[in-house]
Formats: structure tokens, C-alpha cells, sequence
């Protein structure tokens, strides 16, 4: 593959970069070999994340091209016939705990979101879509490194609706609710898992790529599949901590009702044990809150962490 410009600078500040963490006491000889390798397996990736870019910008512009939705207004967010009670709360701007729950005190909130009726309907498209893809002999992308069936709703189509639902529900409910998490959310990877026999049946202990995440339950008919939730963790005590018995709490899913975590709040998806399960995640994300946390760094425990207060006790 050819060089540009970028690449050209890319490929020296990798060497710097590189070059200021060789031991002092090498020979030249020991440097040379050493970086003439290491920049044949940069090369190397660099040029394969190239051709991954490439793939990825040809796929969605073919389903951009040719893709025709089944059900257009599905598309369309002033066409959701979303819960009236969760809309009129929002539009006071005041948390209504009979309408929004928490879940014991773990920081874990439900709510009615969609009708069943409507969830088929999104399931409807999904499926519409995987056969297209099947169909014009496209691979289709899954929706991230731990889920290896269901689809990227911002692929084909979906990107400006969900935006709208980041903006218009998720955005004012983190406002009430997480206090800590610092708006604009301006980013979002929305995506639908899929839990099947044949499938993924279940999904391992995690956290979200997100500052908030949305679930909504679309269905269809399963046992078991429940959420488990583990305590809510700052990247140093991820996994480093062991969840506290008053952090451990099972979601049940119900078809329609939504809940909203924060995105380190760390879950695990427990197997179905019969059926399909169909969930609609929304990963929300804040570039301000990102830098914050990166700017305060690997060492300082904030107070959002449930491991926060137990160090702070052990300290006294
Ligand atoms: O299975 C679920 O409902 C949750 C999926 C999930 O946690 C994720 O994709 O990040
Ligand atoms: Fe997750």
C-alpha cells in the first residue's frame, strides 16, 4: 500500500515514541534490528486497520445506495409512540420514581419505554435487514468484540433516530439521575444483541464502552437471560474488586421496559435457557466526561466508585 503524508508522520512519531523507551545501554546494532522489526509489524497492522477502514466505508455506502427499510417510519423518532408518563415526566424535568424505578439502591433504573406491539416491529426490520444483507452477499458487522450475532442499528439507517433518543430521553434522564456524568452526551453506538439456543446464549461480565447505557428489551419469547449487575467501578478497580453482596442485583427483562446503567457499572448477561432474546442497546457517551476521567488519571478513585467509599473507610 502506498505511503501518504499522514501516514509518513504517524510512522515517526511511532519511532520517537518508541525510540524514548529503548534501554540507554543498547549498542546501536541492538536499536536498529530492534526498530526496523517493530516497524514491520506496525506497518504491517497499520496497513490492515487501512484496508478494515476501507471495507467498512464500501459496506456502508453500498447499504446507503441500494438498502430500502420495510417499514420507513420506524426510522423516524417522532414516530415513536413512546411511553406518555416517561414524556410528561421529562418534560418536568423532575424525577418521578413511580414512573422511572431504581432498583434497590444500585443505581439501576426501569422504565416503560416502547410498546410490545412496536418492539415486533423494530425485530420485524432487524431480520428484514440481516436477510438483505444475506441476500447481496453482504458480511454483515456485529455489534462489538463480545457479541457475535445482531446487528449495528446505526449501519442502515437508524444513526439520526437514535441520536434523537440520546437527545431527547437519555440525555434528560442522566441530567436527574447521574449527576456526576458530565453532558453533552455527543456520541452514541446503538446495536441489538441477540440471544438464541443455537446462538450466544449468554455475555460475560463487562463494562460498557459508554458513560450511559440504555437496554430496552424488544423480545421475543425466552426463559432466564436475566441481567445481573456487580457494583459500579472506575477503570483502576474494574477488575480488580469483587462485587459487595449490597451491590448484586438480577434484572428481570420485560418486553417493552427499558432500564438505564452507567456504562461502568459493570453487568453480565446470565444465559436464556429457551427461546430468543432480542435487546436494543444504546451506548451513550460524553467526550467531556471521557477527558475528565482521563485527565484525572489511572490513581484517583472517584466518588462514583463503589469501591471509593470502602477504600476511604479502610483508610481511617
Ligand atoms: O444482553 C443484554 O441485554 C446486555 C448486553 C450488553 O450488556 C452489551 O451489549 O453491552
Ligand atoms: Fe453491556
Amino acid at each position: 500500500m502506498s505511503s501518504n503524508k499522514d501516514d509518513d508522520q504517524e510512522e515517526q512519531s511511532f519511532l520517537k515514541h518508541v525510540t524514548s523507551h529503548l534501554p540507554l545501554d543498547w549498542s546501536d546494532e541492538q536499536r536498529d534490528t530492534y526498530l526496523q522489526n517493530i516497524l514491520i509489524q506496525w506497518r504491517k497492522r497499520r496497513d490492515h486497520s487501512h484496508e478494515e477502514q476501507r471495507l467498512m466505508e464500501k459496506y456502508l455506502a453500498t447499504i446507503k445506495q441500494y438498502f430500502r427499510p420495510q417499514s420507513p417510519e420506524l426510522y423516524d423518532f417522532q414516530q415513536w409512540p413512546i411511553d406518555q408518563n416517561l414524556l410528561n415526566m421529562i418534560k418536568c424535568d423532575s424525577l418521578d420514581t413511580d414512573i422511572v424505578k431504581q432498583m434497590q439502591t444500585t443505581g439501576v433504573y426501569t422504565f416503560s419505554f416502547l410498546p410490545v406491539s412496536f418492539c415486533q416491529l423494530l425485530i420485524n426490520e432487524i431480520v428484514y435487514f440481516e436477510q438483505w444483507c444475506i441476500d447481496n452477499g453482504l458480511k454483515l458487522y456485529r455489534p462489538n468484540s463480545m457479541n457475535k450475532y445482531g446487528v449495528i442499528l446505526d449501519h442502515f439507517g437508524f444513526q439520526k433516530c437514535l441520536n434523537d433518543v440520546v437527545t431527547n430521553i437519555v440525555e434528560p434522564l442522566t441530567r436527574l439521575i447521574y449527576r456526576h456524568v458530565t453532558l453533552p452526551l455527543d456520541s452514541h453506538h446503538g446495536f441489538v444483541v441477540e440471544y438464541a439456543m443455537d446462538k450466544d446464549r449468554k455475555l460475560d461480565f463487562h463494562v460498557d464502552d459508554s458513560a450511559v447505557t440504555l437496554n430496552l428489551c424488544l423480545g421475543t419469547d425466552f426463559t432466564d437471560g436475566q441481567l445481573y449487575f456487580g457494583g459500579v467501578r472506575c477503570s483502576s478497580h474494574t477488575g480488580t474488586t469483587a462485587p459487595r453482596h449490597d451491590e448484586e442485583f438480577y434484572l428481570e427483562h420485560q418486553v417493552g421496559m427499558a432500564c438505564l446503567h452507567l456504562g461502568n457499572h459493570r453487568h453480565k448477561a446470565l444465559p436464556i435457557t429457551n427461546g430468543r432474546r432480542l435487546n436494543l442497546i444504546l451506548w451513550c457517551r460524553s467526550s467531556k466526561f471521557d477527558s475528565e476521567k482521563e485527565k484525572n488519571g489511572e490513581d484517583t478513585c472517584p466518588t462514583w466508585c463503589g469501591y471509593h467509599e470502602i477504600e476511604n473507610v479502610h483508610d481511617i
